[in-house]
């Protein structure tokens, strides 16, 4: 019998690659399985998704804005049409576990699922829960996480510390260089900065950039900049021979392999990725997330003597001496690398798949 998974992830790079990551897996343990992914209509997963192969259903569904807004006015027509969508796409496709991996569209689709009786797995990659999966998190079996003490957020009981899933290609990169070089169309005489704004880019990091391109020229670097999609008219003149700028990444492993040091928001996936990469990072969290999350993920590494962290607020004052200290020191350098690799979870997907699998034997 052909196993059948239904998977929902998405808004953002770091709930589809997650999702990404466990379906490649899946596949490659179950060669025959069939696989339906399930997404917001105008959210990046609708072209992420089918790039990376597999097929997906576009719900009409969005969050509640903070902010009184009349968006908030379709908010229920909105979920009633998902549910409903959810229900439909369901009945037709019935799948053997239902997975979700954060992103609106998740919540109406493993409630539906879980309604069937149908197995359901939920995996939060931060270490403050996101709205959807704390919703789900009573009607789920399993929730897998990347963080301790995440009993604060879901029944104790359902939890798995897996780690977040990464995709395989990240996992080893290290004889990836010379062709990460070529196709960036870099130096190889000269160090590599590569800068990630996370998935739809950062607009205080695109601005420091920016400012500090006659410091990284002084340093003699090339630089990979990853801008956002939203940024990308704004900085594409900045680009020349040692300056790459580009809106979205669609090849990490390379830009991985090319970088020598990394500055990055710091996304829970970003962050995962980073430990399994192993070079030096600089992490600027952004914000202007819930609970200021990206900040406790980058002090879960930076704790730990694994990565340089400097908060918005001090980049005036202080990204300029600490960047300059990091580059000039080779033993600096190694120091992070070494630690940053010792918090690596390069077995998350595994061991989410074989939750997955006891699942499935629930049916
Ligand atoms: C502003 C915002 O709400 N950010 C959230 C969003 O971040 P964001 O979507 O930026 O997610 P992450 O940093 O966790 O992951 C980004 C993912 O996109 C990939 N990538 C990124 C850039 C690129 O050019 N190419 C590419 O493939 C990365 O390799 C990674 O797999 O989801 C994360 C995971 O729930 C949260 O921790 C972040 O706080």
């Amino acid at each position: 019998m052909k196993p059948k998974f239904i998977i929902s992830g998405g808004g953002t790079g770091g709930h589809i690659y997650p999702a990404i990551a466990i379906a490649d897996k899946l596949k490659a343990k179950f060669p025959d399985a069939e696989f339906l992914f399930v997404g917001a209509e105008d959210r990046m997963e609708m072209e992420k998704v089918p790039q990376a192969g597999y097929p997906i259903k576009g719900l009409w569904i969005s969050g509640l804005q903070r902010s009184l807004s009349l968006q908030n006015l379709a908010f229920p027509l909105k979920l009633i049409s998902s549910l409903s969508k959810s229900n439909t796409i369901l009945k037709k496709f019935k799948p053997d576990v239902a997975i979700g991996t954060g992103g609106y569209a998740s919540a109406p689709l493993l409630r539906m699922a879980s309604l069937k009786n149908i197995p359901c797995l939920i995996q939060e990659q931060n270490s403050y829960a996101g709205i959807t999966n704390k919703w789900l998190s009573g009607k789920v079996q399993s929730i897998c996480v990347a963080y301790e003490g995440m009993d604060k957020f879901f029944p104790s009981e359902k939890i798995r510390f897996t780690g977040n899933p990464v995709r395989q290609d990240l996992l080893d990169i290290s004889s990836k260089k010379e062709e990460a070089i070529k196709f960036f169309n870099l130096d190889k005489n000269k160090k590599i900065l590569l800068v990630l704004g996370g998935s739809l880019g950062a607009k205080k990091i695109n601005e420091l950039i920016e400012k500090s391109l006659t410091l990284f020229k002084q340093h003699n670097l090339q630089v990979i900049w990853q801008c956002g999609k939203y940024y990308e008219d704004a900085y594409k003149n900045k680009g020349n021979e040692n300056v790459k700028v580009l809106a979205f990444l669609n090849r990490m492993d390379l830009a991985y392999a090319a970088a020598d040091f990394i500055i990055s928001r710091a996304g829970a996936l970003s962050v995962s990725e980073l430990c399994i990469v192993g070079k030096p990072v600089i992490f600027i969290p952004s914000p202007n997330v819930a609970e200021d999350h990206q900040t406790k993920n980058a002090l879960a590494v930076t704790d730990r003597e694994a990565a340089i962290l400097i908060r918005e607020n001090e980049l005036d004052a202080t990204f300029e001496s600490k960047f300059s200290e990091l580059i000039s020191s080779e033993e600096h350098q190694k120091v992070l690398s070494e630690n940053i690799t010792k918090m690596a979870k390069p077995n998350a997907t595994n061991d989410i798949v074989e939750e997955i699998e006891k699942l499935m034997n629930l049916n």
